[in-house]
């Protein structure tokens, strides 16, 4: 008798999570009237509940099973991976006064944990995997305990059922969690989170334990950083971790007295974790075959599983077109081939869902036939589905699938030639600039700028008359000539005021931008915005992305006729500001039909234009920002060299163009530059620009030793709070830059953009920010300037 027996039948069609945040935003709305204090915490959670129901109730009625764990259950006020260390109790000693009796936090203790309180920093925030959400990353020393304290997923579990529908818990697994953690403030150096592994699976014991004893068939646990080998820790230790985890968790946990295990690994290829997972008693594993091929399969991984299931995950969930059903089916008949006939195979999407919007009913404004070709959350549950049926059973929707590739290969505007044979004519010259030293005498020449310039980034604060403004020109209530007027005047206030504080290279502000990204895709052609296709991108916060949909030109200049503008209204350097090739890559969805290297030259190209007419309107400096760069690195190894050669040559391509005398500036946020630092000197800007204040300039050194030579503004200033820096501080944090870049190549600047702060933090931190490069100016000798 096989030890799977008497295990529930997995479904054969799911999805590994769905949108947490509301069709219509409705949990940010909840969150955020919390937050001010206007409704309270059973009223939050209420809307929660109401939330679930409506989510599950949905996901049945679009064809998911009610009784047999088809519907995820994966609900998290804020983030699954904060969520995770909340149920355990594994929160840093600094929020320990937030904790009751039983270790539990209540919500509001919840979100202190999230978003700081005073001087208790909140947990650090940064990017899951290689998407634009943010999770939180758990602190984990020696002594942090392990217990199950509080279990709102296996509430919501039980109300589900109560309600008649199965669903199937979705949690963060132990491996990921620990990985992605890093060590607390007290651990002693050298301290690995992984080392707590054994510690940590009691107190997942104890969970599943719990989803069992409330009636759950199946849990599922996601390990993507499984897929991933850049971590710290050797492969042989990751290796050994998920035999030792789901040896504890299936085998030494035997069933009844746990769930079924479902191990899932979104965002990659699993490669040769799939043996590691094999060979313990996880009764299901899922692979994204979106992202990467399958695994290798042996007889003795064939053997392995015989009567479990895998979970082939065809849909792509991290993005929005609808599937080649034929395609997605031939690789699942190719698994299944490999698995042989003692594996069952199921179908689902690649990641869960809360990568892309709800549904594409809620898009009147975009074209019929544009929305024809695309699949939101809700479309794809009936992609994974028509797969499952197959040909025969569901032969309307592959035949549709087969409609819509043909019609999107041959519709007007994907395939565009003067496009296509401008990319073709590109030579080796078009990536390449002057050497640096010819292109610093001839900027220096035009230029004469002081020792350690200053400038911002570019933004500057986007206030309430800013968005009306933007409100009422959509409403029509105002005219587009209105509008412009209105902007002009909130440039030429920008303008004056960078002046009054003694900047020396100024920026327009931009006013007229709602977003970086998206404010370019609604001025290019190949290019389609939502209008709500939000995705979650951290905690309450949401970003609606673009859809590159066609070949990308630019039908007229863009950013021009501001930059003029402000550039009329003064004597000093106006930086024109351009969103990189790989950001707008980043944060919109972008066709799948053709490799990204070639999308990113087509973009690429288009602002190549844009800074030729910056050139021609007498804009000597140009600033081509590339926060993302980082964002899509691979997370395998193997795979990052092709990725940096592409995407800084997209740059290159966008930027080398520009005269010697133009000065070329970057800007990078977001860090854990480390492993890109290469790529950075690779870009070729005259300055780059880099956060760098909260990290109290940690990563110059190792900029220094690479041998970067050109301009460096590290961040002096962090505008992700309103804390105003003290010139002392500022002035601490230069002499500190000092030392390891130089007096030649340090710029003096915010760490981003100034668009998510108010006016007066703002002016204060910068009048701070001049004065202190005054007085190291002063002390340097250098003639004080401006
Ligand atoms: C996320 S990077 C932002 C750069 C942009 N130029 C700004 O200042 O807002
Ligand atoms: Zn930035």
């Amino acid at each position: 008798m096989s030890v799977h027996e008497g295990v529930p039948a997995f479904p054969a069609a799911t999805i590994l999570g769905y949108p947490r945040i509301g069709p219509r935003r409705e949990l940010k709305r909840a969150v955020e009237s919390f937050w001010a204090g206007r409704s309270t915490a059973p009223e939050l959670s209420a809307v929660a509940g109401d939330l679930r129901e409506r989510t599950r109730t949905n996901l049945a009625g679009l064809g998911l099973g009610t009784d047999d764990a088809s519907i995820p259950s994966d609900f998290t006020f804020y983030d699954q991976v904060l969520s995770v260390a909340a149920h355990l109790g594994a929160i840093p000693e600094r929020f320990a006064h937030l904790r009751g009796p039983d270790g539990a936090l209540d919500l509001a203790g919840l979100f202190t944990v999230a978003r700081g309180e005073g001087d208790r920093a909140p947990l650090e925030m940064t990017k899951w995997f290689d998407s634009n959400y943010h999770y939180l990353v758990p602190e984990i020393g020696p002594d942090t305990e392990f217990r199950l304290v509080e279990t709102p997923s296996v509430e919501a579990f039980a109300t589900a059922l109560a309600d008649g529908v199965v669903t199937r818990p979705v949690i963060v697994g132990p491996v990921t969690f620990l990985l992605l953690a890093k060590p607390s403030e007290s651990a002693p150096e050298g301290f690995s989170p992984l080392s707590r592994l054994d510690d940590l699976l009691v107190a997942y014991a104890e969970w599943l334990r719990a989803f069992a004893e409330a009636g759950a068939t199946w849990v599922q646990l996601d390990e993507p950083a499984l897929v991933s080998d850049t971590w710290a820790e050797p492969s042989a230790q990751v290796s050994a971790a998920v035999g030792r985890a789901y040896q504890a968790l299936s085998v030494d946990l035997a069933r009844p007295d746990r769930p079924a295990l479902f191990v899932a690994t979104p965002y990659g290829p699993l490669g040769e974790r799939f043996a590691d997972l094999a060979a313990t008693g996880v009764e299901a594993i899922g692979l994204d075959l979106v992202r990467g091929e399958a695994p290798a399969i042996d007889d003795a991984v064939r053997t392995a599983l015989a009567g479990r299931t895998v979970v082939a995950g065809v849909v792509d969930g991290h993005n929005i077109w609808r599937t080649d059903l034929d395609a997605a089916t031939a690789s699942v008949a190719a698994l299944r081939a490999a698995l042989g006939g003692d594996v069952d195979v199921a179908v689902s999407t690649s990641t869960s869902l809360f990568h892309v919007p709800h549904t594409t009913s809620d898009e009147p404004d975009l074209p019929q036939r544009l929305l024809s070709w695309l699949a939101f959350a809700d479309e794809k549950v009936g992609e994974v589905l028509a797969l499952a049926a197959g040909p025969d059973a569901a032969g309307e929707a592959f035949a549709r699938s087969r409609e819509v590739a043909a019609d999107r290969a041959g519709a007007p505007g994907v395939v565009v030639p003067e496009v296509r044979s401008r990319a073709a004519g590109l030579t080796e010259a078009d990536f390449h600039r002057s050497a640096y030293d010819a292109r610093v005498a001839a900027q220096d020449a035009v230029l004469d700028l002081p020792p350690l310039p200053t400038t911002t980034i570019g933004s500057f604060p986007q206030t309430s008359e800013l968005r009306v403004a933007r409100a009422s020109l959509r409403k029509g209530e105002i005219t587009a000539e209105q509008y412009a007027e209105a902007m002009r005047a909130e440039i030429a206030h920008v303008i004056e005021l960078q002046e009054k504080l003694g900047l020396d290279v100024l920026v327009h502000g931009e006013p007229e931008r709602n977003d970086m990204v998206q404010y370019f895709a609604e001025n290019l052609d190949g290019f389609a915005v939502t209008q709500n296709g939000w995705v979650q991108s951290y905690g309450s916060r949401c970003t609606r992305p673009s859809i590159l949909w066609g070949d990308v030109s630019r039908p007229a200049p863009i950013t021009v006729d501001w930059s003029r503008h402000a550039a009329s209204l003064t004597s000093h350097p106006v930086k024109g500001m351009l969103t990189g090739p790989v950001t707008i890559l980043a944060w919109s969805f972008v066709r799948d039909d053709q490799p990204l290297a070639d999308t990113a030259n087509q973009v690429a190209l288009a602002l190549r234009d844009e800074i030729a007419d910056l050139e021609a309107a007498g804009i000597g400096v140009v600033q081509v920002d590339e926060p993302a760069l980082r964002e899509l690195l691979p997370l395998r190894r193997a795979a990052q060299s092709a990725y940096l050669d592409w995407s800084v040559a997209s740059f290159r391509l966008a930027t080398a163009g520009a005269a010697d005398a133009t000065q070329i500036h970057t800007h990078l946020c977001y860090s854990e530059f480390g492993e890109v630092i290469g790529a950075i000197d690779g870009l070729d800007a005259d300055v780059t620009s880099i956060e760098a204040a909260r990290s109290k300039m940690e990563i110059l050194p190792d900029i220094n030793s690479s041998g970067f030579a050109r301009g460096i503004g590290p961040g002096v200033y962090d505008i992700h709070s309103p804390r105003v820096p003290s010139t002392a501080e500022i002035t601490d944090l230069l002499t500190a830059a000092l030392a390891s870049v130089g007096e030649r190549k340090l710029w003096v600047n915010p760490d981003c953009g100034l668009k998510t702060r108010g006016y007066p933090e703002t002016v204060a931190s910068l009048e701070n920010l001049v004065a202190a490069t005054r007085s190291v100016r002063e002390r340097l000798g250098a003639p004080v300037q401006g």
